[in-house]
């Protein structure tokens, strides 16, 4: 029986190389799917990993209708089997039903990739959604790790190296520092983005003779060095 499985885990914990390997073996079988994205940071109607695969995919409009492309596909001889939908946080709620639909009612399987929350921890729609109508969430095996060795459970949004909570819930980043100014993203433990404690504010703090020292529990690893 066909499901709707999330894959949900922080950015940068391989989500997107999980969507391109499953997908490279079920066509490896014969399967035929759809490879389906949204404002992939690689630019549009892509699907890109930071371990440097990409593959071209149809870009989700908020507009588009996911069970009328599986309908046209099939009308015009190319069945669907299953489908492969990266970056699925930015679905619309809409969207996500109407996947839910595709595998109840034409028995195909979904797998859907994002990341459950923003830098606000807010639920993404299309996430919120998918918790919702998901068969099965499930956490992808590699875990992406904050700057003190923890697990990181917390996507948090750095701007000229300070991290924010206010802003617009959508803007495209990665994981790595771009030209002063842009956003970037930086994953964390709990703990710490709490405090807001992102990797340059503890090597500030470590840095400043005013502070108490560094709290040891808080700080399992030495501070990281610039850079990395
Ligand atoms: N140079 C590298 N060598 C090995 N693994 C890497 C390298 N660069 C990135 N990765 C792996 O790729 C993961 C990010 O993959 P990606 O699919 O882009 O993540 P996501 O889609 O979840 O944001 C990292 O967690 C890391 O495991
Ligand atoms: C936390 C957060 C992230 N985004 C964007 C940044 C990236 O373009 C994607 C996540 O991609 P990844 O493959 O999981 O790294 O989401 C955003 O728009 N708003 C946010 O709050």
């Amino acid at each position: 029986m066909a499901e709707l499985v999330f894959f949900s885990g922080t950015m940068d914990c391989g989500k997107s190389t999980l969507a391109l390997q499953m997908d490279h073996n079920h066509r490896a079988r014969g399967r035929q799917g759809l490879v389906l994205t949204k404002h992939d940071r690689a630019g549009e109607a892509v699907l890109s990993s930071r371990l440097g695969l990409s593959r071209e995919a149809l870009e989700v409009g908020d507009e588009l209708d996911l069970w009328d492309l599986v309908v046209e596909q099939a009308t015009h001889g190319r069945p669907v089997q299953y489908l492969i939908c990266d970056e699925a946080q930015f679905y619309t709620a809409r969207q996500v039903e109407q996947l839910a639909r595709i595998v109840d009612e034409m028995d195909i399987d979904v797998y859907a990739f994002g990341i459950m929350a923003d830098f606000r921890t807010e639920l993404f729609p299309g996430s919120r959604r998918l918790v919702e109508l998901a068969d099965r969430l499930q956490v992808p095996q590699v875990e992406a790790l904050c700057w003190c060795g923890r697990r990181a459970t917390h996507n948090a949004r750095v701007v000229d190296g300070h991290m924010v909570v206010e802003g617009a819930q959508v803007v495209v980043g990665d994981t790595t520092s771009g030209p002063t100014g842009e956003v970037e993203y930086e994953v964390l433990c709990r703990r710490h983005y709490m405090r807001r404690m992102t990797s340059h504010a503890a090597r500030a703090q470590a840095a400043s003779p005013e502070v108490l020292p560094f709290d040891l529990d808080l700080c399992p690893l030495p501070i990281p060095p610039r850079g990395a």
